[in-house]
């Protein structure tokens, strides 16, 4: 089975808050950009993975990441992360085909094409199914087969969410890489420990753990 997958970006100005006690102001935006093409070029690497559509309204993520050879895709402004995963996935079926289709998180920068091959193979076993994030409360990869809707709940406790709203959790070893996203300092240092993509060790990240 061939997954396209949906990842979901704010704008950079606006994005990685959380991630304040590590990063000023001037270097978020560069890092949550740096996040978001090593988890496109990962996931573009991987097996199992047929094509990336970004939904985005930043016309400088939208570049970047079409670059990699990523599709973009607007954002209904103001709509907000499930709606705008829910738009991306109705216009991929609607535009490009009908087929499965996962939201994957923008913020995966340790992200391995096989491990989440691992991953996107064991959902194919089920309708709908998603991974839980390192941290044991939300979300990183949401799944639905060609038959079914995506419908997405990411935002705080969305494992329970997803779990409740009848998509499986999948229970694999050793997806770190596909678990580790990166909110603040702490999961930053995470990542690294991983071994981070080559556009966010440009963008000094260790650097930034080194410094605390
Ligand atoms: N296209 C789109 N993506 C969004 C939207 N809201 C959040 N996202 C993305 O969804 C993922 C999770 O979003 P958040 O955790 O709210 O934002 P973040 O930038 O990761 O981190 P914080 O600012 O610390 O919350 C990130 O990749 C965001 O860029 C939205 O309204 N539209
Ligand atoms: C949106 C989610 O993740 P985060 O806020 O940590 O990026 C989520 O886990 O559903």
């Amino acid at each position: 089975m061939q997954w396209t997958l949906v990842v979901p970006l704010k704008p950079l100005a606006e994005a990685k808050s959380r991630l304040s006690d590590t990063a000023d102001d001037a270097l978020r935006p560069g890092l949550a950009l740096a996040f978001a093409q090593d988890t496109v070029a990962a996931a573009l690497a991987c097996r199992a993975v047929r094509d990336v559509v970004v939904v985005t309204n930043d016309a400088l993520a939208g570049r970047e990441l079409a670059a990699l050879g990523a599709g973009i895709v607007a954002d209904e402004p103001g709509s907000g992360l499930n709606a705008a995963l829910a738009h991306a996935a109705a216009t991929v079926r609607a535009l490009w085909h009908a087929g499965p289709v996962a939201a994957l998180n923008a913020d995966l920068p340790a992200l391995r094409a096989a491990e989440l091959a691992r991953v996107l193979e064991r959902a194919a076993a089920f309708p709908r199914a998603f991974l839980p994030d390192a941290a044991g409360v939300g979300t990183t990869l949401l799944t639905a087969a060609a038959t079914e809707e995506l419908r997405p709940s990411f935002g705080p406790g969305s494992r329970a969410r997803h779990r409740a709203w009848g998509a499986v959790e999948l229970r694999l070893d050793a997806v770190d890489s596909v678990r580790q996203d990166v909110d603040t300092g702490d999961d930053l240092r995470a990542a690294l420990a991983l071994g981070v993509g080559p556009r966010t060790a440009a963008a000094g990240a260790r650097l930034l753990i080194a410094e605390q």
